[in-house]
């Protein structure tokens, strides 16, 4: 595996790759690696040529300092990782190499309506700076296909959106989330939690799948299953941010138009705000393969 930190040499590299009529699949992530993004590596081993991994803790994207000082950085094991499961190369540039004029600059990619809610409502520049730094990749690497993880269902919508609007020519990927064995949704952030704190942890998944059941039993009072499972997540010691049923592809409320829903949720445990959600397909014949969730 080859580490580039440098736009000129990783584009040196795969323009040879490119010119040899090799098929690129580039997977963004921030490091620390862990099970998730490894199913996002074995999935661009599946679908193409050459594996373009990155590892960049992108500045643009925190709106806490204490939270982007806190990231874990384990440049060494994640190398081994990526080594181990056959990727091609590894992109780790400086946030110089990023943003050589910081992050003043001035031209940013937002994609508004998706932003604004959920994560968006209390992250303000959150997703600007994700879809900023991930179209600066994507120039990058100008990858065939990328892959992003479903447990950032709002952020894989937003990058799917801009993708579109922007006539980028990258097809992507969602893939699933991957889960502990008591169904904690992996995250590079759980490593922040206190053994007390991971204990509890699983509950936002429980109360996700509990809310889903519900909806396909018919129950249709979705404020009050958003209440319910708000009160069950405080009760257990979460700062719930927020816990919502969305239409899946607009991410506005359910309407009679809604045939696939998404329940996400984020928390607060101790130190790390955690996120995770669920889907529910209220037509079980409809081929939901081009929506956000593929
Ligand atoms: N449990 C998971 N299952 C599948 N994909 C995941 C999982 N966790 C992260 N990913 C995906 O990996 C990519 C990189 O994510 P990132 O490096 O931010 O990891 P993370 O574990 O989500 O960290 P954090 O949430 O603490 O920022 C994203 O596309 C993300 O959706
Ligand atoms: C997509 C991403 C790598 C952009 O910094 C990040 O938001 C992440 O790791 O999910
Ligand atoms: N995994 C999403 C990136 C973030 O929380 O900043």
């Amino acid at each position: 595996m080859k580490t580039c930190t440098t736009t000129k040499q990783l584009r040196c590299q795969l323009n040879r790759e490119k010119l040899a009529g090799k098929r690129v699949a580039f997977v963004p992530t921030m490091g620390n690696l862990h099970e998730g993004h490894l199913q996002l590596v074995r999935k661009a081993k599946q679908v193409a040529d050459v594996v373009v991994v990155s590892i960049f803790v992108n500045p643009l994207q925190f709106n806490v300092q204490e939270d982007l000082n806190k990231y874990p950085r384990t440049l060494a094991a994640d190398k081994e990782k990526l080594f181990a499961e056959g990727a091609q190369y590894l992109f780790y540039p400086s946030v110089d190499e990023i943003y050589p004029e910081g992050m003043a600059q001035q031209t940013k990619v937002s994609v508004p309506e998706l932003s604004e809610t959920l994560c968006g409502a209390n992250r303000p520049g959150h997703f600007t700076g994700v879809a900023t730094v991930v179209a600066k990749l994507f120039n990058i690497v100008q990858p065939d296909t990328a892959i992003f993880g479903k447990k950032d269902y709002q952020q894989l919508s937003i990058i799917k959106k801009m993708v579109l609007d922007l006539c980028m020519p990258i097809e992507i990927i969602g893939i699933e989330t991957a889960r502990a064995e008591d169904g904690l949704a992996l995250s590079s952030r759980n490593g922040h939690l206190k053994p007390e704190e991971r204990h509890t942890a699983p509950l936002l998944h429980q109360t996700l799948q509990t809310c889903r059941e519900a909806i396909a039993c018919g129950y249709d009072s979705y404020l009050e299953l958003e209440q319910h499972a708000i009160e069950t997540l405080k009760n257990a010691g979460f700062q719930p941010d927020y816990f919502s049923i969305r239409d899946a592809y607009t991410l506005k409320e359910v309407t009679d138009d809604t045939e696939l829903i998404v329940i996400a949720a984020a928390a607060q445990l101790g130190m790390p705000r955690l996120i995770d959600n669920v889907t529910l397909n209220l037509n079980p014949n409809q081929d939901w393969g081009m929506l956000a969730t593929s």
